[in-house]
């Protein structure tokens, strides 16, 4: 007997796009002449994805990420996340932040640091409550919430800078070299729980990193950048089932897939 399939579903619409990056470029004057940081480039961001941005020291990911963040403005072009502008959606508490700095305040403990931006934005603190200490629950540090931040470990700082980043729900996370500081196996713990907070909460994410294998473990496209000036190269999709699990990281799959962003990242043009 055979079987016919009818395909009744309709067509899958397409995702919406939280950031588009429309030829925004940047370049600063310093003493020595104009450096051009960033020549224009696009990119569009789909909404509830993990992005991941790699390059060689200098080629503009950290302007570029201070350019969504609305802290940078680009000299042509425009930025648009959710259609409007970066500075107004940070404003309005739409944007989270990590940098590699934890930044924390010292003479605030855990749950007043990861209460902070709610402070900034003006929001009560108290109807929190719940919602700060799930969050410190959420970034494995329930029982510290009382800790100063000179009590905690790095990659433990580093949680809560996380946390406090999601503390006003943000809608696009934006992370520079979060685990920069980390060593390698704290290093991977993080990206297991950066997954896990990811796939909880489905934030768009862009995550400025130099680490090969902690962009093609935790991204969906790797965005690939050159230096001098800087742009982007290439967009490498991620094909990997998710959850992903550590043994993934020692999969062939695995290692081609960093083998071709190594040869990309030093692939024509790319500056010595
Ligand atoms: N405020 C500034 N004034 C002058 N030049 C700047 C400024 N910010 C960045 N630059 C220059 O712009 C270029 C890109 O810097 P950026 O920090 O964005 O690179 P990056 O890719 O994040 O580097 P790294 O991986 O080392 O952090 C560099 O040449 C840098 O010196």
């Amino acid at each position: 007997m055979t079987y016919m399939t009818i395909n009744t579903s309709p067509t899958p619409p397409e995702a919406a796009v939280d950031l588009i990056i429309d030829q925004a470029g940047k370049t600063f004057p310093t003493p020595r002449g104009p450096v051009v940081a960033l020549a224009p480039i696009s990119l569009k961001v789909t909404r509830g994805s993990f992005v991941a941005l790699i390059g060689p020291s200098g080629c503009g990911k950290s302007t570029l990420l201070r350019m969504v963040a609305g802290l940078e403005q680009p000299d042509d072009g425009a930025i648009l996340i959710r259609s409007k502008h970066p500075e107004q959606f940070r404003k309005e508490g739409e944007l989270g932040i990590a940098f590699q700095d934890p930044a924390l305040l010292p003479w605030r403990n855990v749950f007043a640091n990861v209460a902070f931006p709610l402070q900034i934005l003006g929001r009560p603190i108290k109807p929190n409550n719940e919602k700060i200490r799930a969050l410190i629950d959420l970034v494995g540090l329930k029982g510290y919430e009382d800790a100063l931040p000179s009590q905690l470990s790095g990659g433990m700082r580093q949680r809560v800078a996380i946390a406090r980043s999601l503390v006003s729900d943000p809608s696009v996370l934006l992370l520079d070299e979060p685990f920069g500081a980390l060593d390698q196996i704290l290093r991977r713990q993080m990206n297991l729980e950066l997954q896990r907070i990811w796939a909880a909460r489905q934030t768009t994410t862009l995550l400025v990193t130099h680490g090969i294998d902690e962009a093609v473990f935790l991204a969906d496209e790797v965005v690939v950048m050159h230096a001098k000036p800087g742009r982007i190269a290439e967009i490498i999709k991620v094909p990997f089932a998710r959850p992903r699990t550590p043994d993934l990281f020692s999969s062939p799959e695995f290692h081609a897939l960093c083998d071709t962003l190594t040869a990309a990242l030093h692939g024509p043009g790319a500056a010595a």
